[in-house]
Order: structure tokens, then C-alpha cells, then sequence
């Protein structure tokens, strides 16, 4: 699509979305009159924001923290209790009631596609992104860019749920008629990634809903941090541990499904300057977990985890499930990584003495820690060892890949980057020589492997430098012991 014909598109769907009700004037403003031809103007304008999400919305005057910002009405959410209002569309999903709540939304999104111009959605479904970088998009030598055992299991495991879940939903959308074009595993990937990277959460539908013009926010980490293994469970029972991870998760997004209004309601989470990008929290996710539903990561995550498997002669007890076991991106051990490895270097004849003040985060004995603090950083330069390129690798390859990606002709690039074997990996992946690589005549495929390429890099990039992050963090505790 050309910039033009993307302009025009996009005006076309201001102009319907203001028709339909939604709105960036705050209700009590709702007298002033609305620009009929477009639903922003007064609080957000459609901007673009190539280092932070690209497509995105802007503040269109000064905005202050709680500022009322967006309201989508409940009739402009496109929900599987909307298309399924369709008697036809409803009988076919109703024969297989085994389908999840995400499938029936993927299905759904792809009858809307069917039906074209007679979709009530059309000027929504035509502004839609025509591909994703979600994990389930991955092929294999991307997913092997990754290096990391447990995140290359965690895209092997999305490709594979991604295909069976386009079986089971098959069989319905054959029943549905919809076109051939639209039965393909390629366009179930589109569908599928089209939800699980824009749809929002409502009370009533697992599924969520995609929400026309509220889902041009694009993503910044929460400041507050969930941990929920944190926060400690001693004298708490699970109604009120999962009380308390619901008020957080409330807090961590700024947008939410409102009954009294029948809206869907975007507020400011913070003051933006004029023209600066308004950013909605989506949730606390690792790098791992956005780029598995979201397609992308952040370079500076809070959040993000390095997940270390520690042997079971460590995590004795098994009391702490193996997502309590990471590392954040200071390089800090995470509180359960933390009592498992104080208590895992204490004798077993002394572990059920001290359990009580280890489950309670307290510090063993000044030996205990050192001894924690130097097997911790031993493991992770073990690991380090282990991945086949080096942090300084994977900076450069970053740096060969962003001119591939921005179709620069290589001219600068030394020579022995194509004897790289990832280099070659990628060439032979795509079924490219050299050649192609460098004259900077890419196809639109190509480019979307780069793009994914990329990101594969640039994740296990973040990864080491928590490892590395780590391994200073751990000399510097031993320091001050010592
Ligand atoms: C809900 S949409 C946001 C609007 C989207 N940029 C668009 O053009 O339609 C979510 C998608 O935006 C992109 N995105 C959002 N936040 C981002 C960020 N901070 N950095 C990079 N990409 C981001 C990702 O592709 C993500 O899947």
C-alpha cells in the first residue's frame, strides 16, 4: 500500500469511527462540537513512530495524567458476540463447542474479511497490519537464531499449537464457506496474530475484542512491578493471593471495558508534552512474552527474565515452580532463584533449621552467600560459553542486519560476515546467494525474515547482557562480603 493510499484509509476510518461514536473529546466536553470527519483531533492525532512501535498515537495537546483520552462504544468493538449475531456464522460454531474462546475470535475476524466491503468493520479490516513477527510466524532457522533452549522450546511449542489450532478450526470455516484464500494455515497465522497482538480484554469474552482506533496504542512496560512470588505468601490463603494479583494487574493497564458507559475507556497513565507518543501498558511481559503474542521486544525491558534451569539437587524442595527461577535485567536473582540457591548451599542436616528465615528472603550466613553469589556467576559464564556467538557477535551481526533490513547496499561490511555461519544459515534458509544480500534487491518475503532475524538476534542479546549483568552483580555482592 502507498503512503497515499494508507492516508486515505486511514481518514476513511476516522471519519467512520467518528460516525460510529468514538470519541477523544472526555464526555463533559461532549458539547464542543466533534470534527464529524475524523473521531481524534482534540486529545490524540494518528502519528508515526519508526523507533517505538511505528504507527502509533499521539498527544494532541498537552494531556494530564487520569485525562480521559479515548472512548470506543461497546457497538464498535468486534467481538464473537457481535459476529456471531449472524444466524448462519453462530449454527457452524455452535456444532463445535469445543473451539477456545481465541479460536472463535480468529474465526470470526476471517468472516468479517469474507464478507469485504459488506463488513460493518471494513474501513477497520482494511487498516489492519497485512503481516506479523508473532513467534507462531517464526520458521526454523529464525526460531534457531534464538539460541536459547527454552525460548527456542517456547516457538516451537506457538508454531505447532498455531497449526493445530487452524486444524480444529478448519472444519468450521469450511462449513461456513468462506473462501479457499481465506482456509490457508497463512491466513489463520494472519487472523490469529491479528488477535492475540491488538485484541483487549473484556469481562465477558476470554477472547477479548479488537477495538477499532483504541488499538493504535502502541506498548510501553508498566512501572510498577508484579512479582508475584514476591510478595510473600506466608499467611495468605489463594483467594487473597489472587485478589491481590488482580488489583495489580487492574493497575498495570490504562484502559479498560466500562459497563457504565458501555465503552471501552483509554485514560492518560501519565502528563505528554504535545506531539510526544501516548503508550498504553498491555500488561507485565517478559521479552519472551512479547515477542511471542506481541512481535516485538524491548531493548530496556523492566520486566524482562532470563530463566536459569537449576539442578534438582539445588532446588530441593521443589518449592519454587520453575517460572519463580529467573534473573531480572539488573542481573539480580530473582527472590525465589535466591532462597533456592542460599538454601540449595546450605547442608541438609542445617536446611530445615533455616528454612523458615530463607522462605523470608533473609541472608543464611556471610559464607552461604558468597558461595551463592560465585556458583551463580559460574553458571552463567558457563552459559554464556555454551551460546554459540559472543554479545560482540551479536552487536555487529545487529548492525549487518539493520542495513540488510534498511536495503543498503553492503558495501562497508567486511567480507568475513559471509562466512558467518549464521550468515550463510539465513542465505540458505531463503534460497539466496550472496549476491542478492548485498545489492540491497530484497523481496517483500526476504524482508520479513530479516525483520524476525533481527529480533531473534536482539533477544538473545538482551538475554546475555542479564547473564553478563549477572555475573558483575554477584562479584560486586562477594566484594562487599569479603
Ligand atoms: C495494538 S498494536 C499497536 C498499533 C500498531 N503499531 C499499528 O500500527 O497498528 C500492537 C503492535 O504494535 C507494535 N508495537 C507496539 N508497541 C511497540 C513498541 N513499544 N515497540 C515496537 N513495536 C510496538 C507491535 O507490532 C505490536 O504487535
Amino acid at each position: 500500500m502507498s503512503e497515499e493510499e494508507e492516508a486515505l484509509k486511514m481518514e476513511a476510518l476516522l471519519r467512520w469511527a467518528a460516525q460510529i461514536g468514538i470519541s477523544d473529546v472526555p464526555s463533559s466536553n461532549s458539547s464542543s462540537s466533534i470534527p464529524s470527519s475524523s473521531c481524534l483531533g482534540h486529545s490524540l492525532l494518528v502519528s508515526h513512530f519508526p523507533l517505538a512501535g511505528g504507527r502509533g498515537l499521539a498527544a494532541a495537546r498537552d494531556l494530564r495524567k487520569g485525562n480521559l483520552l479515548l472512548r470506543v462504544p461497546k457497538a464498535a468493538l468486534l467481538t464473537n458476540q457481535r459476529v456471531l449475531q449472524d444466524e448462519n456464522l453462530a449454527y457452524c460454531m455452535k456444532k463445535h463447542p469445543n473451539l477456545s474462546s481465541s479460536q472463535k475470535l480468529t474465526i470470526c475476524l476471517l468472516a468479517e474479511v469474507a464478507n469485504a466491503r459488506g463488513s460493518w468493520w471494513y474501513p477497520y479490516l482494511v487498516m489492519l497490519p497485512l503481516s506479523y513477527d508473532t513467534l507462531p510466524n517464526f520458521h526454523e532457522f529464525e526460531i534457531h537464531a534464538l539460541q536459547v533452549e527454552d525460548a527456542i522450546w517456547v516457538s516451537e511449542k506457538a508454531v505447532v499449537k498455531a497449526r493445530s489450532e487452524w486444524k480444529e478450526g478448519l472444519l468450521v470455516m469450511q462449513e461456513m464457506e468462506l473462501k479457499p484464500q481465506l482456509l490457508s494455515f497463512r491466513s489463520w497465522l494472519w487472523a490469529s496474530s491479528t488477535v492475540s497482538s491488538r485484541a483487549l480484554h473484556i469481562p465477558w469474552d476470554d477472547a477479548g475484542c479488537l477495538c477499532p482506533v483504541g488499538d493504535l496504542f502502541n506498548y510501553a512496560a508498566p512501572d510498577d512491578k508484579l512479582c508475584a512470588e514476591e510478595s510473600h505468601f506466608e499467611g495468605k490463603d489463594e483467594k487473597q493471593f489472587t485478589e491481590q494479583a488482580n488489583s495489580h494487574a487492574l493497575r498495570l493497564t490504562d484502559g479498560g471495558y466500562e459497563e457504565e458507559s458501555t465503552s471501552y475507556c483509554f485514560y492518560a497513565k501519565r502528563n505528554y508534552k504535545k506531539g510526544e507518543q501516548v503508550l498504553l501498558s498491555y500488561g507485565t511481559y517478559s521479552n519472551l512474552d512479547l515477542l511471542e503474542h506481541y512481535g516485538f521486544l524491548l531493548t530496556s525491558n523492566p520486566n524482562d527474565k532470563a530463566f536459569l534451569q537449576l539442578d534438582a539437587a539445588v532446588n530441593i524442595s521443589k518449592t519454587w515452580p520453575k517460572d519463580c527461577l529467573y534473573l531480572q535485567p539488573d542481573g539480580k536473582p530473582s527472590f525465589g532463584l535466591l532462597c533456592a540457591l542460599r538454601l540449595g548451599e546450605t547442608p541438609m542436616n542445617r536446611r530445615r533449621a533455616v528454612g523458615r528465615l530463607a522462605y523470608s528472603g533473609f541472608l543464611l550466613s556471610n559464607e552461604n552467600e558468597v558461595l551463592v553469589m560465585k556458583k551463580l556467576a559460574k553458571h552463567c559464564c558457563q552459559l554464556l560459553e555454551e551460546l554459540p556467538t559472543t554479545m560482540k557477535d551479536d552487536a555487529s551481526l545487529l548492525l549487518a542486519i539493520e542495513k540488510i533490513r534498511n536495503q543498503i547496499v553492503l558495501f562497508d561490511v567486511p567480507e568475513s560476515l559471509f562466512y558467518h555461519e549464521e550468515v550463510g544459515g539465513f542465505l540458505r534458509a531463503n534460497g539466496m546467494e550472496k549476491e542478492r544480500l548485498m545489492d540491497g534487491s530484497l523481496s517483500a518475503k526476504v524482508l520479513r525474515s530479516v525483520e524476525r532475524w533481527k529480533l531473534a538476534v536482539q533477544w538473545r542479546l538482551c538475554y546475555k547482557e542479564i547473564l553478563s549483568n549477572c555475573i558483575s552483580y554477584c562479584s560486586m555482592v562477594v566484594g562487599q562480603i569479603s
